[in-house]
């Protein structure tokens, strides 16, 4: 029989859940602004202010398409204007008008716009000279002002529309381009480049006995997203400390790539494919590893992270689910977040750090909310608790299902309820969970 000989190490005691959250907001500073085309633009949060850089409309213009006219009908129709054709030359005198397109520039003189529909045709009030060209008449019933747009009417030239620290929005771009803008002053969305390791983590089917499918690959795109950075790729990595150091270690050096999605297994997934490791570091970036947090022989994060000089700023956090994540960083000032491999405590963990990395770099401001509880949690002597919960008029209930293997719970749910050490009341602390589309 071969003999394990196993060396405990002495038991640190963890950071408060608290504590850890605190230190990741402020691990990295808000990231300085760049001036960003729209297609980088999308999903930014503004660094100043959005300002009209022109009036909309920027000279009074026909909201309807019909007649611009001047005085008590029936009118002469002196010309046409079109929208972005050449504007009616003189003043409109009473008695006269131009037939116009909506959007079209209104002459100077015009004091209402008749909608075609509402036009109807007159006969001259007085004959016409011998040789002349039969003039258009038209007549209809108009209110002094009626369809003309006015000048800076939908927004005045200098207007603040949305202030800094508003999202970029799709609808934000048009309103952007509307009003001048090529390029927007952003804060940049941080990277999150992701590693998933354990040989037992497959990535497509069914997993055979001793496989699991990786459930943490998948949600943490959308987390990262909606936390306001952007995932750049995901590695999957064999278990061994070469592969992690590799990956961790100076961008450019060891040129990484990997196959974000697909069906590699884990073994080939150094084999050619994607850059997804960025080849230089950036202010801002972040390497989360997924499993190989906690002190089994195939987790070797630490050791990895002592080999290139990290900082370890957390190592283990008191709450349940989530205990083994940590934090740490790389001399070159990229973070490293450790998430435990049980997919439940992975996105606990990743509320707790990685969340609120993402979160202060992006600007997207952090959101307290309480809440009434409506239901039985179950409190832990030294740990915070975790709980999925789902709101409602009552209060926050308790979905079950909360195993740390499972994310089932955490499905149902739309918070976590936060549960700390030994926690009576009847008001918890909620953190959000990204909701769906
Ligand atoms: N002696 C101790 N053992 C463990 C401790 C401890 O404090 N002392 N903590 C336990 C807790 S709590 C957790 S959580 C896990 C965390 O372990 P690791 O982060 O090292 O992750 P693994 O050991 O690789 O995997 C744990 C579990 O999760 C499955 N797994 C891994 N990656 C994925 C993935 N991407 N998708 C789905 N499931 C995954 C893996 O197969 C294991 O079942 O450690 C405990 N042990
Ligand atoms: O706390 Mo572990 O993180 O329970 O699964």
């Amino acid at each position: 029989m071969p003999v394990t000989v196993v060396r405990h190490e002495p038991v640190v005691e963890a950071m408060s859940w608290a504590s850890a959250r605190a230190l990741a907001a402020g691990a990295n500073r808000p990231l300085e602004p760049v001036l960003a085309p729209f297609s980088e633009a999308l999903g930014c949060r503004l660094a100043e202010p959005l300002r009209a850089l022109v009036a909309v409309p920027g000279v009074d213009v026909s909201a309807m398409d019909g007649y611009a006219v001047a005085g008590p009908g029936p009118w002469r129709v002196a010309g046409q204007v079109l929208a972005g054709g050449a504007p009616f030359g003189a003043e409109l005198r009473p008695g006269e008008a131009v037939e116009i397109a909506t959007g079209a520039p209104t002459p100077v003189g015009a004091e209402a716009v008749l909608p075609y529909e509402q036009a109807v045709a007159a006969t001259a009030p007085v004959p016409r000279a011998r040789g002349q060209a039969e003039p258009v008449w038209v007549d209809g019933v108009v209110e002094a002002g009626r369809h003309i747009r006015r000048r800076g009417e939908d927004v005045a030239e200098g207007a603040v529309v949305l202030e800094a620290g508003a999202v970029v929005t799709p609808v934000a771009l048009g309103l952007a381009a509307g009003l001048g803008h090529d390029e927007l002053l952003v804060r940049p969305r941080p990277r999150v480049t992701v590693l998933v390791t354990g040989d037992e983590v497959v990535h497509r089917g069914l997993p055979e006995p001793g496989r699991v499918r990786d459930a943490i690959g998948p949600f943490l795109p959308g987390l990262v997203e909606w936390a306001g950075g952007r995932v750049t790729g995901t590695l999957r990595l064999p278990d061994g400390p070469e592969p992690l150091f590799a990956a961790l270690g100076a961008p450019g050096e060891a040129p990484l790539t990997g196959e974000p999605t697909g069906g590699t297994p884990a073994s080939v997934a150094f084999a050619g494919g994607t850059p997804v490791v960025p080849a230089r570091a950036a202010p801002g970036d972040v390497l989360v590893v997924c499993g190989a947090s906690s002190k089994g022989p195939a987790d070797h994060l630490r050791k990895v992270l002592e080999g290139l000089g990290a900082d370890v700023l957390v190592d283990g956090v008191a709450v349940r689910p989530g205990h083994p994540q940590l934090l740490a960083r790389l001399p070159d000032g990229r973070l490293v977040v450790g998430l435990p491999g049980n997919p439940f405590a992975a996105l606990a963990a990743a509320l707790t750090l990685l969340v609120p990395i993402v979160r202060a770099s992006a600007g997207t401001p952090a959101r307290k909310e309480t809440s009434a509880l409506a239901g039985e949690v179950r409190t832990h002597p030294h740990n915070t608790r975790l709980v999925p919960v789902r709101r409602s008029a009552r209060g926050a209930v308790p979905v079950g299902h909360d195993r740390p293997g499972s994310l089932w719970g955490a499905a149902l749910a739309d918070a976590l309820a936060v549960v700390p050490p030994g926690w009576a009341g009847d008001h918890i602390e909620l953190i959000e969970l990204p909701p769906g589309g």
